[in-house]
């Protein structure tokens, strides 16, 4: 059972792709105040994990509950309270940077110039007005993860935020999380780098490849 404090618990969930079990009987729990690390090599199925918990691909077996409500009961509620960022990040390249994030923002009801300060906090004041196709990849990125500077939602699922993300901006994320889950939110993430988050913040699950 999990215990009163969870914001998302997953129960016996299975993934199979393309015949493969990439986990079985899976069962984990996300807090408030947790920082958990999906971990595993190359084709582990982190992403598929991370989808399933977003809501957004179904398990072979097993449920997500948000709030010990099974997702697909409360699922308006659930994007109420979800940020996902995936690998592509829904950057519209045809419009500018302040704009993508001011898109963005509008869409959580906050007024386009906090556009200006988030852009800043990720470094980006300069090149509020370049086309985001016209930025670097780490920049692309940027845009994408500054949403996260004014997102009051609870849990935050991320897949590979600091792609492509400089060591800086890398540090500026990782004390974004901390402070994220101080306050009561949860970050759920992958990455392959090591995090240099307090061990005692930050859970790990890890997946191994299974052969098949
Ligand atoms: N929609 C899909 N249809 C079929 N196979 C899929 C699908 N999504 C993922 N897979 C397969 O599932 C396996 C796990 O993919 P997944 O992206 O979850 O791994 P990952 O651990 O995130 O890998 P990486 O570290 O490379 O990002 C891979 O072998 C992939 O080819």
């Amino acid at each position: 059972m999990p215990s009163s404090n969870a914001l998302l618990h997953a129960d016996k969930l299975t993934c199979i792709r393309e015949d493969r079990i990439l986990f079985e009987a899976l069962s984990c729990q996300f807090n408030q105040g947790d920082i958990v690390q999906i971990a595993g090599p190359n084709g582990a199925g982190k992403t598929s994990l991370l989808r399933i918990l977003a809501g957004l691909s179904q398990p072979f077996e097993g449920e997500v509950h948000f709030q010990n409500q099974p997702l697909h009961k409360n699922v308006e509620l659930y994007n109420q309270n979800l940020t996902y960022i995936g690998h592509l990040a829904g950057i519209k390249g045809e419009m500018t940077a302040q704009e993508n994030l001011a898109f963005y923002l509008a869409m959580q009801g906050l007024p386009p110039h906090a556009a200006e300060q988030t852009l800043e906090n990720v470094n980006l004041l300069g090149f509020e007005d370049a086309l985001a196709s016209h930025l670097s990849a780490g920049q692309h990125r940027r845009i994408a993860l500054a949403r996260l500077w004014q997102c009051q939602k609870p849990i935050w699922i991320l897949d590979e935020p600091f792609t492509a993300i400089d060591k800086q901006g890398v540090k500026n994320l990782e004390n974004l999380f901390v402070e994220h889950a101080k306050q009561g939110g949860c970050v759920i993430l992958t990455t392959h780098q090591d995090l240099a988050i307090d061990a005692q913040l930050v859970k790990t699950i890890e997946l191994e490849y299974q052969l098949v």
